[in-house]
């Protein structure tokens, strides 16, 4: 449905992705949001761009290099418009960078909305999906993001012309009358929300370097033993239904996130993560429930209905102890929301 009224505010979650043993399937959205506050300018104005809060130094605020309004030129571009209308776009942005929180994820899922809502396209949630996975390969992040919720999703096998190199990631948009994009494919991804039990809220400790994705994802091998295959398999379908269940299987749940097909590979990129995994479980810290890297780090995300802060402290300790003067964390506890991005109009 399309709106022209003349402000608008976009609000998408962070996220946290793979909870243990669904890499690049699960995540779970997070009461931390990434805003927009939108205004429509007059024809001709250019357009005027702020932004506050983490990323604030470093973040570009050119229309062609922010990853929110590149993400949203990609996306009008598919459809014959060349750049945005003219607006005023303040954003607002609590989710640090490059830590496993879906800062990009939620960043592209934004620019997707942004371009629905000022281009007024009238996009269903499934095709904006579509888009987003044409930016962001995985699932993950996007998923919960723009749906909300504890998400698991796929996305359908590409065609060989489909997954071509130089079509990805396809977030520059085409200028200077060159040929139009192509439509991006329909029907990348499959998704659905599973069931969360309230009482579970999440501990995000997030220490003070960044692992960008990219090169989290280069230390993971091409291929896997079967045995780790059937690890993660036995493990995630179980996690899935735990996770909706009351009362709480803490113990079964915290079995249920462990993983053999990325934790293991990433375990130097974040100094302390192995001990951490070992040393907090339901038994040491009461109100544990799970503990795992958060997306591809470096944040640690506990699972815990309890004794937030005492947990919190506990995975702090261990970071502040690592070699050449300890590493400093600061932490969050959220909840896992059930509404993914949202676009609010007024006059
Ligand atoms: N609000 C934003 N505005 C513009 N660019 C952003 C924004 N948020 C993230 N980015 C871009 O995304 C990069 C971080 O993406 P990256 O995938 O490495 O980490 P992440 O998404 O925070 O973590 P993960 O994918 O593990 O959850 C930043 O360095 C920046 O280039
Ligand atoms: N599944 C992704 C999430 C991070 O974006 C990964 O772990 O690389």
């Amino acid at each position: 449905m399309t709106d022209t009224r003349n402000k608008f505010k976009i609000t998408v979650p962070a996220t946290s992705a793979n909870i243990g043993p669904g890499f690049d399937v699960l995540g779970m959205a997070f009461s931390l949001y990434l805003t927009l506050d939108c205004e429509r300018l007059p024809a001709g104005s250019a357009l005027q761009m702020t932004y506050e809060g983490e990323g604030a130094k470093d973040v570009p605020l050119v229309a062609e290099k922010n990853l929110i309004t590149k993400t949203a030129l990609y996306v009008l571009s598919t459809y014959g418009i060349a750049s945005l209308p003219p607006l005023k776009i303040h954003v607002t942005n609590p989710i640090p960078l490059g830590r496993g929180l879906g800062s990009s994820g939620s960043a592209v899922v934004a620019g997707v909305v942004l371009a629905n809502a000022a281009g007024n396209l009238g996009m269903s949630n499934d095709r904006m999906l579509d888009y987003c996975l044409m930016v962001e390969r995985h699932p993950d992040n996007v998923a919960p993001a723009l749906f909300g919720g504890f998400v698991a999703s796929f996305l359908r096998e590409l065609e060989p012309e489909e997954l071509e190199p130089s079509s990805i990631p396809r977030s520059e948009p085409t200028r200077n009358g060159a040929a139009q994009p192509p439509t991006p494919v329909t029907d990348i991804g499959h998704y659905i929300q599973l069931g969360w039990a309230k009482e579970i809220k999440a501990i995000a400790v997030i220490p003070d370097f960044e692992v960008a994705t990219e090169d989290a994802r280069a230390v993971l091998p091409d291929m896997y033993e079967r045995a780790d295959v059937i690890y993660n398999l036995q493990r995630i379908a179980v996690l899935t239904t735990a996770l909706s269940r009351t009362p709480v299987n803490a113990d079964l749940i915290h079995k249920a996130m462990s993983d053999k097909v990325h934790q293991p590979y990433r375990k130097h990129l974040i100094p302390g993560m192995a001990e951490m995994l070992e040393k907090i479980t339901p038994k040491t810290h009461p109100g544990v429930v799970g503990i795992c890297l958060s997306g591809a780090g470096p944040t640690i995300l506990v699972l815990a209905t309890e004794n937030f802060e005492q947990i919190a402290a506990a995975v702090q300790d261990i970071f502040s102890q690592q070699t050449n003067g300890g590493i400093k964390s600061m932490f969050k506890v959220l909840d896992v929301v059930h509404d993914g991005a949202q676009t609010e109009y007024f006059d």
